[in-house]
């Protein structure tokens, strides 16, 4: 493996369609590879039950997260389903990355753009439904979001599976601690070595 690759694999942008997982894929990565360090985004959006600041989310105001745009405080951000706005906190991930920790961030379509203009050298991991069917079944069995707010995030899911193709790599999906261990896998392995 070259120097060149190394860096490349050192920070995984993993993104997806609403409700595929991506939360719970980043839990199992937490759980069974504590040296993986993983951001915790800023959002507005009000937490759902069990949630905590720090943990799950910083949860801010509008006031702050508009304080922390115009200090240049994120690394990207996003209002994500027409709903909320959610962004990276930048120095967390400078620091771990300094540290020589994998590193992950776990964001929407348009974070990843973002990050993908600011930071090349990043691999970028698109984690995928084993089908639509199953993906509406994950929407609506997690049972956090009304009908009228799980249309609105069926709208973007469908724009952000149409855009696989500028991802690196793809995850399905399937069970949660396997798509875990490619993830991981990805951050110490070439691509092609999978
Ligand atoms: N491999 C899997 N098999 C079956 N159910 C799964 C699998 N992965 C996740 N789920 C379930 O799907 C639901 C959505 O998962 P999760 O909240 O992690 O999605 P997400 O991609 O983070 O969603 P969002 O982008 O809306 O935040 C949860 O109820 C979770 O338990
Ligand atoms: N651009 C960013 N998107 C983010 C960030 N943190 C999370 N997200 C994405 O938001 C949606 C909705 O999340 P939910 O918790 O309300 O279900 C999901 O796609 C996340 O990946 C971020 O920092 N930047």
């Amino acid at each position: 493996m070259t120097d060149a690759h190394e860096r490349r694999s050192r920070l995984v942008v993993l993104a997806g369609p609403t409700a595929v997982g991506k939360g719970t894929v980043a839990a199992e990565v937490r759980r069974s590879h504590p040296e993986v360090w993983i951001s915790v985004s800023a959002t507005t959006r009000k937490p759902r039950p069990g949630e905590e600041n720090g943990v799950h989310y910083w949860f801010v105001s509008d006031e702050e997260f508009d304080r922390m745009i115009a200090e240049g405080d994120l690394l990207e951000w996003a209002v994500v389903h027409q709903a909320a706005r959610y962004g990276t906190p930048r120095q967390p991930v400078d620091l771990a990355l300094a540290s020589g920790r994998p590193a992950m961030l776990e964001i929407d379509l348009q974070g990843a753009r973002q990050v993908r203009e600011t930071m090349p050298d990043a691999l970028f991991v698109f984690l995928k439904p084993p089908s639509w069917e199953e993906l509406v079944r994950r929407l609506v069995g997690r049972g956090t979001e009304s009908a009228e707010e799980r249309e609105r995030r069926l709208v973007t899911a469908r724009e952000e599976l149409a855009a696989e193709t500028e991802f690196d790599v793809t995850i399905v999906n399937h069970e949660v601690h396997a798509a875990a261990e490619q993830l991981v896998a990805l951050m110490t392995h070439s691509p092609t070595d999978l």
